[in-house]
């Protein structure tokens, strides 16, 4: 991997200019960070959010240029992280002083949540993570569909895709529409009954798996600060996998009011599970509990059960280490089909095993986050 000259790209950013020859890309913007792979060039440009709908055009003139100027790219991609001037504080959520040590789950059974850090965007009631220690246990798919378990529970949700190395939201939710722009804000589009944001809108799935730290906290903090949610009970976010920076800061930009954690039963995961359950203890993030998925495998002409991977280790883990547990998924390939058909098994097939399970664990959360919200439960969905 070659790492491109910084004053050739600068140099480009100068020379595209607006339509009316008034400002340049570098007037409007600054270069902050770029990596060239596989011939492709990943670039990231921070602007003041009043700037990005006069940048926003020139971006495909920006990127001939680079593919043009730049030694060995034969593809280039940039993004805006256009940055709020001034976070909007909001209120966190109340919460009693934390009660000796130890985890503190969401208390499900009643009584207030512990504060989150990080200002909550606007409109948002609540902001809850889903996390997994490791990457390829379901945490994707988990989060699709307790978000939208939680919409058919009566709940305004969003579902943010921070798993920006590998954006698979538009996929599992079968949207192809990029967002629209209204006031220099993104408005997530609307699926399944909820609202959705994901950098796999902007750019294409595979582009973003490549790019460092700065490009993803950049693309994260527009996610966080340029989406219009409007009015939500609950913003769901689809944590990128591990425990590293990334989470980290995640998780401390976030004013999050707890995190669902996904585990497969081996132990190996296991243990990842148990490392992010310690990350989110260490921020004082109340844990909301532990899924585990492919649980068991049914047999889909059968029904017989096959346990591939010892059964029952996430909930022995969740007992040790004193976090709820909120249920098993078993391994089904429909789940997969359906996730890659667009449409989440809480809708594709709500009364299967599979949906059940997705749909009891939203019934669970929902319960927990009503609390929070100190909502009574809505009869219909009123989106
Ligand atoms: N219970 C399940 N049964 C069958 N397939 C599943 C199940 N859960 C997830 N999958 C499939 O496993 C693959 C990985 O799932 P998913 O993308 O949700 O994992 P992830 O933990 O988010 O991965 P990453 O962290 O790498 O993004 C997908 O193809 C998904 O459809």
């Amino acid at each position: 991997m070659t790492s491109p000259d910084r004053t050739t790209i600068e140099n480009v950013l100068r020379h595209v200019r607006t339509t009316d020859g008034t400002a340049s890309v570098a007037d409007l913007g600054r270069l902050d960070a770029f990596m060239l792979r596989d011939g492709v060039l990943h670039v990231a440009i921070a602007t003041e959010r009043g700037h990005a709908p006069a940048l926003q055009p020139l971006l495909p003139e920006l990127e001939r240029g680079l593919v043009h100027a730049v030694p060995g790219c034969t593809g280039a991609s940039v993004i805006l992280t256009a940055h709020r001037a001034t976070p909007s504080p909001a209120p966190a959520p109340t919460a009693p002083a934390p009660a000796g040590g130890g985890h503190r789950p969401l208390n499900l059974g009643g009584g207030a949540p512990k504060p989150a850090t990080g200002p909550l965007p606007p409109g948002v009631g609540v902001v809850i993570a889903v996390a997994s220690g490791k990457g390829g246990v379901g945490k994707s798919t988990t989060a699709v569909n307790l978000a939208v378990g939680l919409g058919l529970e009566g709940l305004k949700v969003g579902l943010m895709d921070a798993d920006v190395h590998g954006p698979s939201l538009p996929r599992m939710m079968g949207m192809n529409a990029q967002p629209e722009v209204r006031d220099s804000r993104l408005i997530p589009p609307h699926k399944w009954g909820i609202s959705a944001m994901s950098i796999g809108m902007l750019v294409d799935e595979g582009k973003a798996m490549i790019w460092r730290g700065p490009m993803v906290m950049g693309a994260i903090n527009q996610l966080l600060g340029d989406v219009d949610w409007g009015a939500l009970d609950v913003l769901v976010v689809d944590m990128p996998p591990g425990t590293g920076d990334a989470q980290l800061t995640l998780a401390q930009k976030t004013a999050l009011a707890g995190a669902v954690i996904v585990s497969t039963p081996q132990d190996i995961a296991l243990l990842d599970a148990r490392r992010g359950i310690a990350m989110f203890e260490k921020m004082n993030v109340p844990v909301l509990g532990m899924v585990e998925n492919m649980s068991y495998f049914c047999c889909p002409n059968c029904n017989h059960r096959t346990e591939l991977f010892g059964h029952g280790g996430a909930r022995a883990e969740a007992e040790k280490m004193g976090v709820p547990f909120l249920g098993e998924v078993p391994l089904l390939a429909d789940i997969r089909a359906s996730a890659d058909a667009g449409a989440p098994i809480v809708i594709a097939a709500p009364d299967s095993a599979a949906g059940q399970a997705y749909r009891a664990l939203a019934h669970t959360v929902a319960g927990a986050l009503r609390r929070l919200l100190d909502k009574k439960p809505k009869t219909t969905n009123e989106k």
